[in-house]
């Protein structure tokens, strides 16, 4: 089945899942999005790219974003960055305080958001403006100058932040947070709060599918070892506690964020955006992953 094809027939099939769930409400900001949208982009190594429902629509990509951080981080720093955040995943709620104590305050991933917010913290030791590079770099892989923060959805965070303030000051408390907590959870919300498209998203995620070298940038950006490095946490801590669920079921690296994004890479072949705002319990777009488990199962092809 051609591309095209494949999309239509995914598209339909989704449809019974697409507003089943719930939309994020505990960021006031998300909560008006319509529950009944549904995108999803391809875009391949070779240069296509495919295209279906709101795939043009520009969604917060929430934790997504963790990846990008994350890339950002391992191009400044390398192997630095696990001297303070690891590489398990947690088997708990994306934004759980528990294991932390046990752990020193050692967030186990850098996608949960401990972890998340330690990876902002070494991005302020390295840079003026964290936020910037992260906008400049997602602009020239995406071709779109118009990729930005959404500043409603970041003040709606920085409003409800006691949580994510929370997990900042004890991690501080351990030493494993350098910079203020404010200036921490100021950036981290600007990075969950970009606004992306899922056609903006695939693109991006070519670096991933290429090894760290995305062929629509002049420059490598990761390592090809870095790469597999984030690819590898991606499939194991992705999708928080459901990422067992999720590699069974999909089969690919995969990062969900609670705007009802997931980035989904195959390597060497394609990145892969949906997007569907209404989340499963674990925070997770259900017709995103309905959608992804559809393409690897209709087409054959996963990294198992
Ligand atoms: N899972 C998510 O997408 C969570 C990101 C959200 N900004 C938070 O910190 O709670």
């Amino acid at each position: 089945m051609e591309y095209p094809e494949l999309l239509e027939e995914i598209f339909h099939a989704v449809q019974p899942y697409v507003g089943k769930g719930k939309v994020a409400d505990y960021i006031p900001a998300l909560a008006q999005i319509p529950a009944d949208k549904f995108g999803m982009s391809l875009c391949l190594m070779d240069g296509r790219e495919y295209v279906i429902g709101d795939a043009d629509e520009p969604f917060s990509i929430q934790s997504v974003s963790k990846v990008f951080s994350l890339v950002l981080a391992l191009n400044r720093l390398g192997s630095q960055v696990w001297e303070r955040v690891g590489k398990e995943p947690s088997g708990n709620a994306f934004n759980s305080l528990v294991q932390l104590e046990y752990e020193n305050g050692i967030p186990r991933n850098p996608f949960i958001n401990a972890g998340a917010l330690v990876v902002t913290d070494w991005l302020l030791g390295c840079s003026v403006d964290p936020t910037i590079e992260l906008l400049a770099w997602l602009r020239e892989a995406t071709s779109n100058p118009g990729i930005h923060v959404d500043l409603e959805v970041a003040d709606s965070e920085w409003e409800h932040r006691d949580r994510n303030a929370a997990l900042t000051h004890f991690m501080k408390s351990c030493g494993n947070i350098h910079s203020s907590v404010d200036r921490v959870l100021r950036t981290y919300f600007e990075h969950c709060s970009i606004a992306m498209s899922c056609r903006d998203l695939a693109r991006a995620g070519l670096l991933l599918a290429g090894h760290g070298k995305s062929p629509r940038c002049s420059d490598r950006f990761l390592t090809r070892s870095q790469a597999k490095e984030v690819n590898a946490l991606m499939l194991t801590c992705g999708t928080y506690d459901a990422a067992g669920d999720f590699a069974f079921r999909v089969g690919l690296p995969g990062k969900s964020g609670v705007g009802g994004g997931i980035l989904a890479i195959i390597p060497n072949l394609m990145s892969i955006a949906v997007w569907s705002p209404a989340l499963d319990a674990k925070g997770n777009s259900m017709a995103g992953v309905e959608a992804l488990e559809r393409f690897t199962t209709l087409t054959g092809i996963s990294v198992f």
